[in-house]
C-alpha cells in the first residue's frame, strides 16, 4: 500500500452473493472509513442482514472483494476486530444483566483479569440500567433488553462495530437512548459502525455516510445531506422513496 492510499476500515468492491437460484447482492462497491457511522439502508429483502453478515464474518461464502481493515472479514473476527449485533439477538434470560455482560467480558477478555473488569465496567455504564442491572433479564423491558444487548457489543471496543437495526421496534426514548451510546462510542474511541435501519430521521442524525440498496444493488452512496440534495427532497425519507420507487 502505497502512502496516499488510504486505508479503509471497511472496502468492499463488487460484493456478490448468490443463495440457490437467487443472486442476493448484485454488485455491492462501498468504502467505510475508520471513525466513521455508516449506514446501509434499503427496503424489507434489499440485501442489508446478508451485506452485515458478510462483513461479520458470518457468511464466508461470497464473490468479489470485502475488506475488514484488510483483512478478510473472517480472519478479522478472528482478530477481535469485530463485533456484532444481529437483528434478533437477545440476552440469557436465566441470568441477570451483570451476569450477561460478565459473561460476554470473561469469554473476550481471553484470561486477562484486567481487561476482563474494563470491558465489565464499560458495559454496565453504556448500559446504564441502574441497580435494575442485578434483575433477571426475563424481567427487562424490550428497550432494557436492547440495552444490555447493544452494552454487550460495544464494551469489548471492537475496531469495527456491526448492528443490525439497533431500534427496531423501541419506543422513543429507548431509541434516542441507544443512538446518543452509538454516537458517543463512536466518537469517544474512534470506532467504526456499520448500521442498518428503516428509520430514516435516525440515520440522518445518525450517520456520516449511508449506502442505499434496493433489490441487491446500490441506488445512492453519500452523506445524507448529499443524497437529499441530488434528489431535491426535503429530507432522506424523501428521497428514499424517490430512488427506490422512482418520482410518484
Ligand atoms: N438463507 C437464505 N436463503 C434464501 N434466501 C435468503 C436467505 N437469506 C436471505 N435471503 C433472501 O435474500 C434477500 C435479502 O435478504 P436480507 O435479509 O439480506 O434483506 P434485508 O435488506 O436485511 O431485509 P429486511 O429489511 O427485511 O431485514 C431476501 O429476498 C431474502 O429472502
Amino acid at each position: 500500500m502505497s502512502m496516499t492510499e488510504k486505508q479503509f476500515a471497511v472496502s468492499v468492491t463488487n460484493l456478490r452473493k448468490r443463495i440457490g437460484n437467487k443472486e442476493i447482492l448484485k454488485g455491492l462497491s462501498f468504502d467505510v472509513e475508520s471513525g466513521e457511522v455508516f449506514g446501509i439502508v434499503g427496503p424489507n429483502g434489499a440485501g442489508k442482514t446478508t451485506t452485515l453478515r458478510i462483513l461479520a464474518g458470518i457468511i464466508k461464502n461470497f464473490n468479489g472483494d470485502a475488506k475488514v481493515f484488510g483483512l478478510r472479514p473472517i480472519e478479522a473476527k478472528q482478530n477481535g476486530y469485530i463485533s456484532y449485533m444481529p437483528e434478533d439477538a437477545f440476552p440469557y434470560e436465566k441470568l441477570t444483566g451483570y451476569e450477561n455482560l460478565d459473561f460476554y467480558a470473561e469469554l473476550y477478555a481471553k484470561g486477562d483479569k484486567e481487561l476482563k473488569e474494563k470491558y465489565l465496567k464499560l458495559g454496565i455504564e453504556i448500559a446504564n440500567l441502574g441497580e435494575r442491572i442485578y434483575d433477571k433479564t426475563a424481567e427487562y423491558s424490550r428497550g432494557m433488553k436492547r440495552r444490555l444487548i447493544i452494552a454487550r457489543t460495544l464494551m469489548v471496543m471492537p475496531k469495527l462495530s456491526v448492528l443490525d437495526e439497533p431500534t427496531s421496534a423501541l419506543d422513543v426514548e429507548s431509541a434516542v437512548r441507544i443512538r446518543n451510546i452509538i454516537l458517543e462510542m463512536a466518537r469517544r474511541y474512534n470506532m467504526t459502525i456499520i448500521l442498518s435501519s428503516h428509520n430514516m430521521l435516525e440515520v440522518e442524525y445518525l450517520c456520516d455516510r449511508i449506502t442505499l440498496i434496493n433489490d441487491g444493488r446500490i441506488v445512492a452512496n453519500g452523506k445524507p445531506k448529499e443524497i437529499i440534495k441530488s434528489t431535491n427532497s426535503k429530507n432522506l425519507e424523501e428521497a428514499f422513496i424517490k430512488l427506490v420507487f422512482g418520482d410518484q
